[in-house]
């Protein structure tokens, strides 16, 4: 649930200089030309964020970075020592191979970041515009930072970045060519590179210890509506696979091109996407791991009416998807839908709620007291290890508190001993 509207939280001004604790934050190269007739652009002309367009030759010296090869390898091995159609199975389970693989040096469940974009807002941030979050990147990606460096310090070891409403076709409405627009997509991956840089620095014996990975996220058509269809699904005339697939295909390959770890589908409201993303995967030869994540509102289908099995079903259906499940549903919903997950696919299964809370769309803010606590989450957290989810975290209005407390509830149930991860 997320809305564009003021946050009664909001007690700092976006523009204040971060005032976080010793961070070092290397300047962020400067992507846009100057174009003073708008307001948000930012200044002068910087190179191209991307140069290299191909994230398996980079240099990245984290631990996440050899833990990504690794793990790559280990699927093609499997796909190499298969022939026929067994090698169609080794393929089928190359990218769930490689998330399993980082669970298992995670420990056997990993921890995901909470909500970005209100936390965002919690931190200042005016998100009142259709590019929601993104608007950050445009704005104060300072804050963006800061808040990936809040949830890493958390304990997350996957964060997600702020391109979850960052489209080329947005930022073209305001005014940007298709390049900048390209270079502030591939920018939201740079930040929660350079603030996972910045974490391992700071605590480098966490390094070796955990995978921290950096996902990219892609939000439906609907998020860039931002008319609230994507929590109907309904897309009107514009619901078609080629129309979808069209409106998805740059943003996948630039994001992509970005490098990060994994590629975040979230929020998925309606089977016609799923099946879009599906497509481009294969189209686009990602090689990357990408996740699928539905979102729900009567805990059995998805919010479009849409089977949720059906959905979880094309899901597994794609060697490139990893991991799939459910985020931005309130919690109570949660057990009923891992099941139905379960019951289709083997691949891991991950969770994000929200907080619970509603949004109420005509006054445009989140009505308080409607949610559960950070608490009574984490009440929820045994409950879905047991049915089978293997990475966690939160999503709209869960905040770092949130994370910590799920973090601690995950680390005292590694320390007794468990099943093994599925
Ligand atoms: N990753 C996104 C965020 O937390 C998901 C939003 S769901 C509406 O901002
Ligand atoms: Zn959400």
């Amino acid at each position: 649930m997320k809305g564009i509207g003021i946050n009664p939280f909001s007690v700092v001004s976006a523009a204040e200089p971060n005032t976080r604790k010793a961070p070092f934050f290397p300047p962020f190269p400067r992507l846009l030309p100057p174009n003073p007739s708008h307001p948000l652009s930012p200044p002068i002309n910087p190179p191209r964020a991307n140069p290299n367009p191909n994230p398996s030759s980079e240099k990245r010296p984290t631990y996440s970075t050899a833990l990504t090869s690794q793990a790559w390898a280990a699927a093609g091995e499997m796909v190499g020592k298969s022939g026929g159609g067994v090698a169609e199975e080794g393929g089928a389970a190359a990218a769930a191979a490689a998330v399993r693989r980082w669970v298992e040096a995670g420990g056997g469940r990993l921890v995901m970041d909470g909500g970005l974009a209100t936390e965002l807002e919690a931190n200042g941030a005016d998100l009142n515009d259709p590019l929601w979050s993104a608007k950050c990147l445009l704005s104060s990606p300072h804050l963006i930072r800061k808040v990936h460096l809040d949830y890493l310090e958390a304990g997350a070891n996957i964060i997600i970045t702020a391109s979850y409403q960052a489209t080329i076709q947005g930022f073209e409405s305001k005014g940007f060519s298709k390049e900048q627009s390209e270079d502030l997509l591939a920018k939201s991956v740079e930040i929660a590179r350079e603030a996972r840089e910045v974490f391992l620095k700071e605590h480098s014996d966490r390094a070796m210890q955990h995978p921290i990975l950096v996902a990219a996220s892609i939000g439906s058509y609907g998020a860039y509506l931002a008319d609230g269809s994507e929590y109907s699904g309904d897309y009107g005339e514009a619901g078609t696979l080629e129309f979808l697939k069209d409106f998805h295909k740059r943003r996948l390959e630039v994001l992509a091109g970005a490098g990060p770890d994994l590629i975040a589908f979230e929020t998925i409201p309606n089977k016609l996407e799923a099946q879009a993303y599906v497509e481009l995967l294969d189209e686009c030869n990602i090689s990357i791991p990408a996740w699928f994540s539905f979102n729900s509102k009567d805990g059995v289908h998805i919010v479009s009416g849409d089977s949720l099995i059906e959905c979880a079903t094309i899901a597994n259906g794609c060697s490139k998807v990893g991991a799939v499940g459910i985020n931005c549903t309130p919690p109570r919903f949660i057990h009923g839908l891992i099941l139905s997950i379960r019951k289709v696919t083997d691949k891991p299964i991950l969770i994000y709620p929200n907080s619970g809370e509603r949004y109420d769309a005509e006054k445009k803010e989140w009505v308080e007291s409607t949610g559960v606590s950070d608490g009574d989450f984490v009440s929820y957290v045994n409950e879905w290890c047991k049915d089978g989810a293997v990475l966690i975290g939160g999503c709209c209005r869960t905040t770092p508190n949130t994370i910590k407390a799920i973090s601690r509830s995950l680390n005292q149930r590694h320390s007794a001993p468990r099943s093994p991860v599925a």
